[in-house]
């Protein structure tokens, strides 16, 4: 869809460093990979956790299925947390976390791909990148079980979705109104997340989920993104139809200066 032209500011200056970034490469000129071996052309391959299983698991425990970001900050966040992202990931599944979402985007986020990749070989679960991959390239730069693309961003949706596909990511495909719904859903996206924060003004509206939510059709995989901060939040999402939930800044819990207990900010959402 690529309409940049009306974002906040932010989101120009996280797609003007996306955009610069090397073929196969973090903004810091690294390669991550890790794990499996990858295919010798530098093409990434994968053998993905499943996150629909996952959140049946959760289910299955009677867990609302959560998918906890690792977050340092973020152009909205009070403060920045600088503790070891893997005991983050490790506290986030003690809370009864299904899946862990990593920020690999350095500039704005203070993520990495080496972040995600030591996270990914300490846990279990599922694991997200969570960044703005634009090209095709962009997705060979470390192993992960799932892939943002984000409707919105991407020229050629379809082809992004085959790419991460024949990579092995499970593709989430990220709209924010009904028009990038459609976009996904003509793209074969089978795990939908839907953005209650507006990328034109940064404001988060958990209404959008409520709006969009109705026209997703049952066996897609719908997440709800964004702006979830407490147990009333997790059930009006949960009521709306959402499968799973992605939760950063609640959990993470910039603006406490102290020290935060990751594990029981999360089981605070996962026990609701
Ligand atoms: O979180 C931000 O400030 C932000 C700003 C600009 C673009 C994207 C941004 N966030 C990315 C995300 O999608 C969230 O980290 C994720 O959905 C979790 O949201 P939250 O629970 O509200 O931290």
């Amino acid at each position: 869809m690529n309409s940049e032209s009306d974002v906040a500011p932010a989101v120009q200056s996280i797609l003007e460093a996306a955009r610069e970034r090397g073929r196969g490469e973090g903004d810091d000129g690294t390669r991550s990979s890790g794990g499996q071996p990858s295919a010798s052309d530098g093409r990434i391959s994968v053998e993905a956790r499943s996150l629909p299983d996952a959140i049946e698991r959760a289910e299955r425990d009677g867990r609302v299925p959560v998918i906890a970001e690792v977050k340092p900050t973020s152009p909205t966040s009070d403060g920045t947390r600088a503790e070891d992202p893997v005991e983050l990931a490790e506290a986030m599944v003690e809370g009864g976390a299904s899946a862990i979402s990593v920020l690999t985007e350095p500039t704005h986020f203070e993520g990495s791909p080496e972040s995600l990749r030591r996270v990914r070989e300490a846990v279990d679960v599922p694991v997200l990148r969570k960044d703005f991959v634009l090209r095709e390239e962009q997705m060979d730069v470390v192993e992960a079980d799932l892939v943002l693309l984000i409707a919105r961003f991407v020229d050629d949706l379809s082809a992004l979705v085959k790419a991460a596909r024949d990579r092995g990511f499970q593709p989430l495909v990220e709209v924010h109104d009904a028009a990038e719904l459609e976009a996904a859903l003509e793209a074969d996206a089978s795990i939908v997340g839907v953005n209650n924060r507006d990328l034109t003004k940064l404001e988060v509206d958990l209404g959008t989920f409520e709006e969009v939510a109705p026209a997703v059709p049952e066996d897609v995989t719908l997440i709800a993104e964004s702006g979830v901060s407490d147990p009333a939040d997790v059930r009006r999402m949960r009521e709306a139809g959402a499968d799973a939930l992605l939760i950063g800044s609640a959990i993470m819990d910039h603006a406490n200066a102290g020290e935060v207990d990751i594990a029981e900010n999360t089981r605070r959402l996962t026990r609701t």
